[in-house]
């Protein structure tokens, strides 16, 4: 079965093969050594747990399941937004032909804020490790259901060296055996099947007890109200990734308040 997460690989190696050909590696080294200090985004989520929730806010145009989400589109504008209203860390979407999203949209909105920022594309090749750092990402997505275990292992190896962070997505079982085995500490679980495109937050239910005790979960995607948070946290969730919810509102700082309104503090941080 080819689904939107196989296409989506054909159509990366191919630009990142195009990409190679016009900026060498060495010259991407260059510029990666000179973007700004990384920011340490898994910390920032550590430290946001410990007293509430780790909000990584996403700032999406659109998307393969739900078309355009917002029309009146300006990433430093949202970051901003995003910070004013709590957010611990960003996302942004650089993949273009899925998500209408765009390499100076990152540099846009990290510029804007002093939020760490996650790049959000799909990385097969230890070349786009190097430019997500010269576009100064402070931590990279590595998706599990895209990956083999060698390629995740080095792409790993290659975002620690340049200093950044890693989220490691998974949304089964095997996944997350897989995702055991490397070493970042941020275990995302997608609600969302990236091949059907069904969501739901019993992923997050069953997934996140089997989670080793010295990762933290981030729970991704579908999650639309502050009851929602409420509701994973008793699962152990401490730190969420949502995009659309927020995308959609017209006053995003307000929004972004609103969904961290209800933090399960009685268990404790993590
Ligand atoms: O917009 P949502 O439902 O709040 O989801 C955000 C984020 O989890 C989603 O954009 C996402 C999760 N994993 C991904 C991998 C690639 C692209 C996008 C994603």
């Amino acid at each position: 079965m080819s689904t939107i997460l196989d296409r989506i690989k054909a159509y990366k190696l191919e630009e990142v093969a195009r990409a190679k050909a016009a900026t060498p590696l060495s010259a991407l080294e260059a510029a990666a050594r000179g973007a700004a200090s990384p920011r340490g985004f898994a910390r920032a989520l550590r430290d946001a747990a410990h007293t509430g929730y780790g909000l990584i806010a996403e700032i999406k145009k659109a998307s393969p399941s739900k078309g355009l989400i917002r029309a009146d589109f300006d990433p430093p504008a949202l970051a901003r937004a995003y910070e004013a209203g709590g957010a611990t860390c960003l996302s942004v979407l650089t993949d273009a032909p899925s998500f209408q999203g765009a390499d100076e949209y990152l540099v846009a909105a990290h510029d804007a804020v002093a939020l760490p920022c996650l790049r959000k594309d799909f990385l097969y090749d230890p070349w786009q490790v190097v430019q997500s750092r010269a576009l100064n990402a402070d931590c990279i997505l590595l998706i599990m259901a895209s990956l083999e275990d060698g390629q995740a292992a080095e792409l790993e190896a290659a975002a620690l060296d340049w200093g950044m962070d890693v989220l490691i997505e998974v949304h089964d079982q095997a996944e997350l055996d897989r995702a055991a085995l490397l070493k970042s500490p941020l275990i995302g679980i997608n609600n969302r099947n990236l091949h059907t495109f069904e969501v739901t937050l019993d992923t997050t239910r069953r997934l996140a007890r089997r989670v080793p005790e010295d990762r933290m979960i981030v729970a991704e995607s579908g999650l639309y109200t502050a009851d929602d948070l409420a509701d994973l946290a008793q699962y152990g969730a401490r730190c969420f990734l949502i995009g659309e919810s927020l995308m959609r509102q017209a006053d995003v700082a307000a929004a972004t308040r609103e969904i961290l309104s209800k933090p399960l503090t009685a268990q404790g941080g993590l």
